[in-house]
């Protein structure tokens, strides 16, 4: 056995080196072609910084619906298209395609990781964190939205800006390959009665939809003019002021420092972590971190705090008598391989998660929990990538992972939806390339680490379940090194757990959080401007004051099409048309105002 395990882990090393090698194949040849084609223009009407989710989202509705200048400014490199298959999402991770964040040691989590930090991967790539996700589409409860304004938009208006998107910016498919456990876990929903999952997010089940085009991943920079509009490996260092007025970027391109200049407008789109990182070092931040640091402060907000992401936990914890999915070994089978690039169906289009499933621990209508079901677990690999990925230490791996590999994993992954527990990101130097510290403060409010338990309660019922029983599930009943003191499934114990094996679901959001002015928590107003400046706005996850009911990709692009509207549509007097759908819209291409 001990054998099949070993060639096992040699046979997905060679499949991790050989992915490697060619990302930086991609990588240094995007960063010679930077160096002798891109062309940059010294001024445009508007900057936008970072090609991610929402950035894109503005670039093609500018592009799409405006005659205004812009350019987007990208700090990771092009794609290419052998990167798109939504299998290989977990490879780009450590890697030249992710900024590589780790927080800083926890107190009350990620005891189980390298120094008690967990990694945060977020893509530093055309697309940002869409070309490493899980491509899950979620639109969550839109009454959250319309609090986040202020009552300023009403919910039959959000409600259009996502048919606007589902329609005209995303490809939205059914998952393309499903493993037994989808089939169980949706049994196993409807023995504990929990109905289908409807669209206004209430409690329920489905299997997932996402953001794919025949099969392959689909993100909101493939409808970008890459050569006309983008241009990569340039590094944002810094805004540039001049009074209270934002004029333009600072970046260094080529290894070579330069500024490009705004005449309606600079758009920080940067992500949850490097769009404070960037206004911290534009002099826009807590005043007492920017004297500290050396940084002439420009404006005093609280740039950077309000950190906030879906924790989970349970990697490993749900194990299999019988293989309940294809082995990750055969993958590679070449039958696989053909049948993702020729049809685009088939293992090679797994998105990770093939169901989602909203829950209240506390028997409310609304969900505080969600299930991610995978057909897989961290020991699936035998520790080739997913090990290093979520930076589990060597002893925790022998003592509790590697006992698995005789068994069959999956995961029923319970994460907590709207969490007490506050962090934040802060700079320490002025070094535009050095990280910041990231400091989610994970699990430090009770209530967090009350919903986990109860999670991982239901997450056993759910294992009781005829439909789990008959596919041979059981619950893993090895203790969890560190939590060997405690007796088994106890409150006490699963306390200790979680505290253990603490998993980020890569959703930071809230550290440039959008409220009303007059608010001491607030960055940015409902007209996502930021406040106290001018010509200077922020639209990505960082504005998300509070997490969404669920996966955050698609609530991010909705407030980048919200932006888009109301702060260049509205503000420049271009009517708003969602669709032609007039006769003399459709005739002349116009839109009139209603
Ligand atoms: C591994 C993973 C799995 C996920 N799974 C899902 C899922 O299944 N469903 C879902 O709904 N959500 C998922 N998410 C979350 C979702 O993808 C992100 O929240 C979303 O993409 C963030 O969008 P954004 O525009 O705010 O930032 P990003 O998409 O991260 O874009 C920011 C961009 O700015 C660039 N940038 C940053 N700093 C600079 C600088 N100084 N100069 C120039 N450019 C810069 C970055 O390189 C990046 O391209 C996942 C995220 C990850 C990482």
């Amino acid at each position: 056995m001990l054998s099949i395990h070993c060639f096992q882990f040699f046979l997905f090393s060679i499949c991790v080196h050989i992915s490697t090698v060619f990302i930086y194949f991609v990588y240094y040849s995007d960063l010679i072609s930077t160096k002798y084609i891109q062309d940059i223009k010294p001024e445009y009407d508007y900057i936008i910084v970072g090609s991610g989710t929402a950035g894109s989202v503005i670039a093609h509705r500018l592009a799409t619906e405006t005659n205004y200048t812009f350019i987007v400014v990208e700090a990771g490199c092009r794609s290419h298209a052998l990167l798109e298959a939504p299998v290989l999402g977990p490879f780009f991770h450590g890697s030249l395609l992710d900024w590589q964040f780790q927080t800083v040691p926890q107190k009350h989590a990620c005891f189980a990781m390298k120094d008690r930090k967990c990694k945060l991967a977020q893509g530093k790539i055309l697309g940002g964190s869409s070309k490493l996700n899980n491509m899950i589409h979620v639109r969550g409860n839109l009454s959250h939205y319309v609090d986040w304004f202020h009552g300023k938009h009403t919910k039959e208006y959000i409600e259009k800006q996502f048919e606007f998107i589902e329609q005209n910016i995303l490809h939205l498919n059914n998952v393309q390959y499903q493993s037994d456990l989808s089939d169980a876990v949706l049994g196993a929903a409807k023995e504990l009665n929990y109905d289908k999952l409807d669209t206004d997010f209430k409690l329920g089940f489905r299997k997932n939809i996402v953001s794919q085009n025949n099969g392959k991943r689909w993100c909101t920079s493939d409808n970008l003019d890459v050569n006309k509009h983008v241009v990569t490996n340039a590094l944002v260092e810094r805004v540039i002021f001049k009074g209270n007025t934002a004029v333009g970027i600072k970046i260094i391109l080529s290894g070579r420092q330069s500024s490009i200049y705004a005449r309606k407008g600079v758009i920080l789109s940067a992500g949850a972590i490097n769009t404070p990182k960037i206004l911290q070092l534009s002099g826009i931040g807590p005043q007492k971190l920017l004297k500290t640091i050396g940084i002439p402060v420009v404006k005093n907000l609280p740039v950077g705090e309000n950190l906030q992401d879906h924790i989970g936990t349970g990697l490993d914890f749900v194990l299999f008598n019988k293989s309940v999915s294809i082995s990750a070994v055969d993958m590679i089978n070449p039958i696989y391989v053909l049948n993702y690039f020729i049809n685009g169906k088939g293992p090679w289009t797994t998105p990770g998660c093939e169901v989602i499933g909203f829950l209240s621990t506390k028997n409310q209508s609304g969900p505080d929990l969600q299930f991610m079901v995978l057909p897989v677990g961290l020991s699936s690999d035998r520790g080739s990538l997913l090990k290093n990925n979520v930076n589990i230490r060597d002893e925790v791996w022998d003592k509790y992972f590697s006992k698995s590999f005789d068994s069959y994993v999956g995961t029923i992954l319970p994460l907590i939806l709207h969490p007490k527990s506050r962090g934040h990101v802060y700079i320490n130097s002025t070094d535009p390339k050095a990280p910041p510290l990231v400091d989610p403060m994970y699990l430090s409010h009770e209530s967090d680490r009350e919903t986990l338990i109860n999670g991982l309660k239901l997450v056993i019922q759910f294992v009781n379940t005829k439909s789990i029983q008959n596919i041979g599930g059981y619950i893993n009943q090895n203790h969890f090194p560190g939590c060997e003191h405690f007796e088994i499934f106890t409150d006490s114990y699963f306390d200790c757990y979680i505290k253990h094996l603490t998993l980020t679901s890569y959703h930071p959001v809230g550290t440039c959080s959008m409220g009303l002015p007059d608010s001491n928590k607030s960055v940015v107003d409902t007209s996502f401007k930021v406040l106290g400046v001018e010509k200077l706005y922020v639209a990505d996850a960082s504005v998300l004051p509070t997490l969404p009911s669920g996966n955050i990709n698609a609530a991010i692009a909705m407030m980048a099409s919200v932006f888009f509207d109301t702060s260049i549509k509205v503000k420049n007097h271009i009517p708003l048309c969602y669709a032609n759908d007039l006769f003399a819209e459709y005739l002349f291409d116009v839109c009139f105002d209603r």
